[in-house]
């Protein structure tokens, strides 16, 4: 956990970026908001002011279907761009993994909004989390592939803490991007011990999917 009084961005050349020592963590964002003394110059006020960076959805050329570039560099720390989608009920969420033919897949395009669910206590709504569900209505953010090496991370984010429940999934860089370089994140973010033990299962490991990242660091497979 960082220090709760660093600062999550840092004025560069007039613009914003995550802090580096923020970067490193996966802790939410807390940014100002309508019912701040600040105004919308406020440098605490970056995913609020939307997408900046153009992006351009291209076709890759080794089976991975379309991915996600910029025409421009992009700077470590700086904000990308918002996972957006249908937002869904659980009940729908499950609906919908049944209906889907390709059902183990369905989850790629979903994202359970449940940052903030370990507060439940002081917020009983907290504790019915809603889903993003990217696969028919989203941003070109729903094209952007995995890499085992990424250069995005996503981080949940809020203004008004009471939208703590439909928080934002913000992708920022952690690294610098040269101008046409693949975006990329981590589909299965701090969260890969369940792959790695289904891969020592030989059943289990010819129904994964593999991974065509080609990093260094590459784990094998999706999912
Ligand atoms: C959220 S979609 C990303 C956009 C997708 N490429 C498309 O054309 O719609 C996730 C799907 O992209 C493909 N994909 C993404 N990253 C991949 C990777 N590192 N290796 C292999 N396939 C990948 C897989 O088919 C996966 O189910």
């Amino acid at each position: 956990m960082i220090n709760p009084d660093a600062h999550v961005y840092e004025t560069i050349d007039g613009e914003n970026f995550m802090s580096h020592q923020y970067l490193n963590t996966r802790d939410p964002i807390y940014e100002c908001h309508q019912a701040c003394s600040c105004d919308t110059a406020c440098p605490n006020r970056v995913v609020e002011h939307g997408r900046t960076v153009p992006l351009q959805i291209f076709r890759t050329d080794d089976g991975r279907g379309w991915g996600v570039r910029s025409p421009q560099d992009i700077r470590k720390g700086q904000f990308v761009d918002r996972y957006v989608g249908e937002l869904i009920t659980a009940e729908e969420t499950e609906r919908r993994r049944q209906r889907s033919d390709i059902a183990a897949k369905k989850d790629v395009y979903l994202f359970e909004l449940d940052k903030f669910k370990d507060d439940a206590d002081r917020d009983p709504t907290l504790a019915e989390t809603v889903f993003v569900d990217g696969e028919y209505a989203s941003g070109p953010s729903r094209f952007i592939n995995h890499s085992c090496d990424p250069n995005l991370r996503i981080f949940a984010r809020v203004g008004d803490h009471a939208t703590k429940r439909f928080h934002d999934l913000a992708f920022f860089a952690v690294r610098d991007i040269p101008a046409d370089t693949e975006l990329t994140f981590d589909y299965v973010d701090g969260e890969d011990e369940k792959l790695e033990e289904e891969k020592k299962n030989p059943n289990q490991k010819k129904e994964m999917t593999k991974c065509l990242c080609r990093s260094r660091k590459c784990r094998g497979y999706l999912w």
